[in-house]
């Protein structure tokens, strides 16, 4: 029975992934073989020995020691694109909110007293205090064309919006999915200084952090209006109520609300929500069960931040040995002198490595005595050796 630990709440639709003749999940279990996780702060948490893996319900893995995890060989699993939909409609509707002042005119409404002739004319005589403008012909600058971003500016696009995006690290499986019409930008400097809309779609690390500074707000056009939803620390706040203050910034929409921001006129500022919708929780959570259940009864690796891809087909009658080991030379012949010493043959192999982690797979004839994975384990460089039983 593996048992599972829960975090944060994870959508059923997922949970029903694991079943439950072979999966024990609850939010307080002792040993746990996996952490399955969405916002709760990883960090500082004494991860037992016993978890094989951590699966984020969601994109970002800031909240995940995964250099701690990497080191110890485990891997951190997340969900790229399950909730990119969900987080580009509100990045949508933020843009409509800042450009018709939509927030403050419903604060304004809530505000009103007194009849209803009256109130008409007040609505009449105060409207021109909301004057808005419209989104066709203005310029977004996407920064950060991964799941999300390259879904926002296509959808732009199609709104009648000039786009201009920056990644320098885009895939080639984004690129493809990228419209041509998104022009590129150079730096995001060149992005800020020519948009009329800037949102955020990059990961939190330290290059990432307060990448919207002073210096780079003073670059940006008059009136223009940054969107954050992509984290909080992307974005320096003292900076950007200094600009909004000074007339410089028309609005900051954002998920991350803080005591210091949350009631600035100017600032629209969610509770997180970019990704709670039901079909992004189901989306995410079916697709990190599945994630982890091939880990754990295949020893196969899809969509992990920290692990390469691995995948191997099960050769039929055979136990296989999931091995995560360090990307150093020879650990391949060490394993496989183990078995052959033991008179073990191998029907099949694979190895595969990403920076300083590799996962080997063997899958070999014959049942393995626990003294050869116990050899294998103590090899210098192997960090955990996992027995799955022939496949039924
Ligand atoms: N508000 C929410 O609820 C919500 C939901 C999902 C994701 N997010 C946040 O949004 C982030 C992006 O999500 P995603 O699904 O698009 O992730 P993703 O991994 O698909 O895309 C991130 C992109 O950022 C690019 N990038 C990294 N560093 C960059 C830099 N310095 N400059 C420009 N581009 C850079 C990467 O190359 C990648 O293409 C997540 O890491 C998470 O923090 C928030
Ligand atoms: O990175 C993400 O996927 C989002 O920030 C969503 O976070 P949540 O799962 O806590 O809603």
């Amino acid at each position: 029975m593996y048992k599972v630990l829960t975090l944060n709440n994870i959508s059923v639709k997922g949970l029903e992934r694991l079943p439950r003749d072979r999966y024990e999940v609850a939010s307080e279990i002792a040993h746990p073989d996996v952490i399955l996780v969405r916002s709760a702060d990883m960090h500082g948490m004494e991860i037992p020995p016993t978890v094989k893996a951590v699966a984020r319900a969601g994109a970002g893995v800031n909240n995940i020691p995964v250099a701690e995890l990497t080191r110890r060989g485990i891997p951190v699993f997340n969900a790229p694109g399950a909730n990119a939909n969900a987080v580009k409609e509100l990045v949508l509707a933020g843009m409509l909110l800042a450009a018709r002042n939509i927030c403050q005119a419903w604060h304004y409404v809530r505000g009103l007293e007194g009849e209803e002739a009256a109130m008409e004319r007040e609505v009449e005589a105060g409207k021109k205090r909301f004057r808005g403008f419209e989104l066709p012909g203005r310029t977004l600058g996407v920064i950060g064309l991964g799941a999300i971003g390259v879904q926002v500016a296509n959808t732009a696009l199609r709104l009648g919006m000039k786009v201009l995006g920056y990644d320098p690290q885009i895939t080639v499986e984004r690129a493809w999915q990228l419209s041509s019409e998104v022009a590129q930008a150079h730096s995001p400097d060149d992005l800020v200084a020519r948009s009329d809309f800037v949102t955020l779609h990059v990961p939190l690390t330290e290059t990432t952090r307060h990448k919207i500074n002073a210096e780079r707000l003073a670059l940006m056009r008059p009136g223009a209006v940054l969107l954050n939803f992509a984290r909080r620390e992307i974005v320096d706040e003292e900076a950007v109520l200094a600009a909004l203050d000074a007339g410089r910034l028309h609005a900051y929409v954002c998920d991350f609300p803080s005591p210091r921001i949350k009631d600035h006129p100017r600032v629209v500022a969610l509770p997180h929500i970019g990704a709670s919708t039901v079909e992004a929780e189901e989306n995410c959570a079916v697709m990190v069960a599945e994630q982890v259940r091939d880990w754990l009864e295949n020893g196969q690796v899809r969509n992990a931040v920290n692990f390469p891809e691995v995948q191997m087909p099960r050769a039929a009658g055979c136990p296989r040995l999931v091995v995560v080991n360090a990307n150093i030379p020879n650990m391949l012949g060490q394993i496989s002198t183990d078995l052959a010493e033991a008179g073990l043959n191998i029907a099949d192999m694979i190895n595969k490595s990403r920076g300083e982690i590799a996962v080997t797979l063997v899958d070999v004839e014959g049942e393995i005595p626990p003294e050869v994975i116990e050899r294998i384990g103590a090899i210098d460089g192997v960090l955990s050796v996992r027995l799955i039983p022939a496949a039924a």
